[in-house]
């Protein structure tokens, strides 16, 4: 399965970037980081309905998305629109992405920035706060209940919000031990890439109605986010619809108007 892959990928990567700079530097990096004056997201969805707009160069399931890539342009883009967070990935041997683009973005933005990665060690979250993210992802799949915890309460010791990312019900029950404030439901499936947006909103009846829940992946037209705020989810994030969009300003216009 592709998270096999791109677990075994990571851990190599992290095991040669901590021959580099190691933990005990970036945790003193840590403490000389600036806080941050970001807003937050979880914050915000109290009030709308939100939107994650994603900075992906590539992805297993599509290739190359991206070929021309002027990722602080399209954080510009993002920004100018008015979207509640931009992710940035930062995988990099099968997303195409870099540490370096969310560095760059989150100086560059005002919004808050998730760190959208694999996260299967503590150095990564380090690296994220470090690297100007204000949120990271924690993939409930490729974590064991202990990680789950232990990662989520470091990020939040950070002060990092987290997403929690689930794709069925057994994810759900392990992912709401943590009482996590934020999930994410991937209506993808990657063991297969099928893509069903119904998916998140089904999981949504399984989640307590006070935790935040946003329909990750495959949503392609702006009814959609209509349809998702019917059936009670939070927000949405969304990836290739808006890279390949002529006009991502237009774009999220659009999908904003849809679900005022
Ligand atoms: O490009 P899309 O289909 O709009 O999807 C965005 C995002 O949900 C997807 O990139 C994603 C969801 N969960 C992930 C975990 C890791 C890497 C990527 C992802």
């Amino acid at each position: 399965m592709i998270l096999d892959d791109l677990v075994a990928a990571t851990t190599a990567r992290i095991q040669r970037e901590k021959k580099l700079i190691s933990l005990a530097t970036l945790q003193q990096q840590v403490a000389e980081v600036h806080p941050v004056n970001k807003p937050s997201f979880i914050a915000s969805l109290d009030d709308h309905f939100g939107i994650i707009a994603e900075v992906k160069k590539a992805s297993p399931s599509k290739g190359l998305i991206a070929k021309d890539f002027p990722f602080l342009g399209i954080a510009r883009e993002y920004t100018k629109a008015g979207v509640d967070a931009i992710s940035v990935l930062t995988e990099p041997d099968y997303f195409k992405g870099d540490l370096e683009f969310m560095h760059e973005i989150a100086q560059v933005t005002s919004k808050a920035v998730l760190r959208k990665d694999f996260v299967i060690d503590p150095y990564m979250i380090y690296q994220a706060k470090i690297h100007g993210a204000s949120l990271v992802l924690l993939i409930v799949a490729i974590l064991s209940d202990q990680q789950l915890h232990d990662y989520y309460q470091l990020a939040t010791e950070l002060g990092l919000e987290v997403l929690v990312e689930c794709h069925d019900e057994s994810e759900i029950k392990r992912a709401l031990a943590v009482q996590p404030k934020l999930i994410g439901v991937n209506n993808r499936d990657l063991r297969d890439f099928t893509v069903d947006i119904h998916h998140s909103e089904q999981l949504r009846e399984k989640i307590p109605t006070h935790i935040k829940v946003l329909a990750e992946s495959g949503i392609t037209q702006a009814a959609q986010l209509k349809e998702l705020k019917q059936h009670g989810l939070n927000g949405v994030l969304i990836g290739e619809t808006f890279m390949r969009a002529p006009d991502r300003q237009a774009i999220i216009q659009q999908y904003k108007e849809a679900v005022l």
